[in-house]
This record gives C-alpha cells, structure tokens and sequence, in this order.
C-alpha cells in the first residue's frame, strides 16, 4: 500500500527521514500515527523508528534533546517542532510484567517491529508515503481485528498494560479483539495488578471516551480482565449497567467518573472520593465530580437546577452533570443549561458587593460566626435576585438579617 496524500504532520517531519536516509541510515514513521492515517483519524504525534543509533542521529542534526535516550529515544527539534525518533530495538526480561530488564539496540526494522503489541499497530511507512505490513496489520485493519503480534502470551507478559490497550482500542476504534489474543488477556488478567493503578487508569478512561465503549466493556466482561481492575472486582453489574445504555458518548474524564459514580449509586461525597482514591486521580478531579454528582441527583429530582444549585455547581461541572444526565435520560437542553448559568447575577462569592469589613463598618456585626452566616444570606439573596448585588441594598438586607438573629 501506497499512502499519496500524507497529512500534514508527515509532510512536516519528511525531511527529517531524509536527512537520516541521507547519512545511510533507515528512518520510518511507526506505531499509531501510521494506523490512525489509514483509518483517517486525526493524529496525536508522529513517532519515528530509525536503524541509526542514538549518538548517530546526534550528529546528524543540530537540536536534539535526550528525552530517553537510555532507550533509544532522542527528540529531534525542527522549526519549533519535537520528533520523538527512536532506535531499532529489541528487549528481554519483563520480569516485572511492565518494562523490559534490557533494550539493545538494533539494526533491523522487522526486530522491532516484532516486539509490538497489536498488529494495527506494528506498521510502519517510509517518508514516500509506502507502508511496510510485515505482520499482515493491514489486513487487521481492514477487517476490525486486534491481534497480538507472535504469541499473545508473551506480548502480554512483557507488558500487562497491554490488556487495558486491548480493550481501549476495541472501544476506540470499534474492533473485535482475535479469539486467541482474548484468551490469553483471560488467563493473564490477573497480571494487571503489576500495573500502576495510574496508567490503568488512563486506560480506562480512554475505554469510557472511545466512540464505541460496548465493545470495550464487552471485552472486558469476556476476558474477566475488568475482575483486576481497582475497585472493580465485583462489578460486573456496573458493565452490564453500562451497556444496557442507549447508545452515549462521554467526551471528558470527568464525565467518566461522574456516570461510573453514579451508576455505582456512589451519591454521597464519602463514597466518590473513596472510589477515586483508589484510583489515584487527582483531588481536583475528585472535587469536580463530587459536585457533578451531586447536579446530577438534582436534575434526576427535579429535571432542572435551582440558581442556587447552578452557583454552586459552576459551569464546568454543570456540563459534566448535564452529559452524564443525559446519557441517563434526564438531561437538560445544554444551550438553556449554559443560559441559565450565565443569567446568574454573579459567578464566584467575591464578587459580593460587600465583604465582612463592610458589615464590620456599618457596625451591623462583629467579627464571629455570625458575620458568615449574614453574608451567606447576602449571597443567597443576591443568586436568587432577591436583593441586587449593590453595596446600598445589601448593608440594607444585611441589617434586616442581623435584626432578625438577634431577636
Ligand atoms: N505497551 C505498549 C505501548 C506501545 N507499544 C508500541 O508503541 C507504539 C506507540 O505507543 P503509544 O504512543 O503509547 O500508543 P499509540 O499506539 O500511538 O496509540 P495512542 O496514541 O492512541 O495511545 C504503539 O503503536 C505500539 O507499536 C507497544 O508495543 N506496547
């Protein structure tokens, strides 16, 4: 196969393959930028394989960085732009299940090539656009297959991760997983506790995102491989669950957690953040979907969210609640969401017409609990427009509360 019409980011990097194939050297594109340019998907990176070693691809250009260099990889800087070229390599040991003990160095584009996982993914194309299909990947593509390159087995022992990228592809691409490559992720699907709970994570995400997340659940429900997963051991429900959806698209990390908590019935703070610990995020991904979960039991209550509730929740999680509502068949219309969102008199509680100094001055409270709870009825007043957000009218509203409290 012969691709005539190479994106952009190709074009770009060619004269960097040639200038190696100049020196003598071999120079391909590899890896996901080839399989995604045939499916004409967009690319992420463009990752080059070459047969010259590190310190001979130093010499070869002007501006490298050593961004891995112990593994053969060495970025190439060119016009403001970073080319990850990576020497031939083979590996050994794997004694950990997730990176090789040894790498060295080859001169052998087929050696490489051999030591990947899929064969969609073991394709490599020269800068004239001609693909090299040494493990019938094409033929993969063509017909929806994910197959291991070799043996299934030892591409899994080499890297468990693997597995997850099985099923994350499945459901990006919409690909069937081969029946020997799906046995084999079965009787090793307990090697994924040697992963870091971090870039299973990634993977599992990207399986929720992906535009077909059935078949990525269904593999994973095949395989037992979800059985090894963090806080997943006894959740074939929640699959089943997750399938039994009309058909949904989740378009941010946020909105994967928010519809797996939810789904869970994870719907007070406690469970959500003991859920999300275990799988390592970040706190503040975990303070965006607590809230988002909250929106979301309230649109499921009330089919829409009071001022308040908007306020609180902020725009961001409002949309992450509204997809996830959606796919659960009670969403709001996200224009009206988004409308409603920005008809509230402020966003953020700073930009309060009066802060405690006012009340202070005004002598209407000294400083203590009860200065935050009349500024909290300040707030509220002012999100429902009871009162406007003038500093006059709420020293006004604000006596009125303080009157109130201290009789
Ligand atoms: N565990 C892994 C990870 C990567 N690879 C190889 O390295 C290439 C680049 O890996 P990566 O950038 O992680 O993934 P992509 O396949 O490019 O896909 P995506 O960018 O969607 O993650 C893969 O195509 C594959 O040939 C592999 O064999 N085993």
């Amino acid at each position: 196969m012969i691709l005539t019409q190479l994106p952009a980011e190709f074009q770009a990097a060619k004269p960097i393959l040639d200038t190696i194939e100049a020196a003598g050297y071999e120079a391909y594109f590899v890896g996901g930028c080839v399989r995604d340019t045939i499916l004409g998907k967009p690319l992420h990176d463009v990752d080059i394989a070459t047969s010259a070693f590190p310190a001979e691809v130093k010499q070869l250009f002007k501006r490298t960085v050593d961004t891995g260099i112990e593994h053969g990889t060495v970025m190439i800087l060119d016009h403001g732009n970073g080319y990850e070229t990576t020497t031939f390599r083979t590996e050994s040991g794997y004694q950990d299940f997730r990176r090789p003990d040894q790498v060295t160095f080859v001169r052998s584009l087929q050696d490489d090539l051999k030591r990947r996982d899929f064969t969609i993914n073991a394709l490599a194309m020269t800068a004239n656009g001609k693909v090299i299909d040494l493990f019938d990947g094409l033929a993969d593509l063509e017909q929806g297959v994910l197959r291991a390159v070799g043996i299934a087995e030892a591409r899994f022992h080499e890297d468990a991760l693997r597995m997850m990228r099985a099923v994350r592809f499945a459901s990006q691409l919409g690909f069937t997983i081969e029946p020997q490559t799906e046995q084999a992720i079965a009787d090793n699907a307990t090697l994924l506790t040697k992963i870091a709970v971090e870039r299973t994570r990634v993977e599992w995400e990207k399986l929720l995102m992906g535009q077909h997340p059935i078949a990525g659940l269904t593999g994973l429900l095949t395989t037992g491989l979800y059985r090894y997963m963090p806080a997943m051991a006894d959740q074939e429900g929640l699959l089943r669950q997750l399938m039994a959806l009309p058909t949904w698209h989740l378009t941010s990390i946020e909105s994967t957690w928010t519809l797996l908590s939810w789904t869970m019935r994870l719907t007070d703070e406690a469970a959500v953040r003991h859920l999300l610990k275990m799988w390592r995020t970040s706190n503040e991904l975990i303070s965006h979907v607590t809230t988002a979960v909250k929106a979301v039991a309230a649109l499921k209550r009330a089919g829409r969210l009071t001022a308040q509730e908007n306020f609180y929740t902020g725009l961001d999680a409002l949309t992450t609640a509204n997809q996830v509502a959606t796919i659960l068949g009670f969403g709001q219309d996200q224009t009206e969401l988004a409308r409603a969102y920005a008809d509230l008199p402020i966003h953020d509680k700073h930009e309060l017409a009066i802060n405690g100094g006012d009340l202070v001055k005004a002598k209407l409270v000294t400083p203590g609990p009860m200065m935050g709870q009349i500024l909290t009825a300040c707030l509220q007043a002012v999100i429902t427009k009871q009162v406007a957000n003038q500093q006059d009218d709420l020293l006004d509203f604000a006596g009125m509360v303080a009157d109130s409290k201290n009789h």
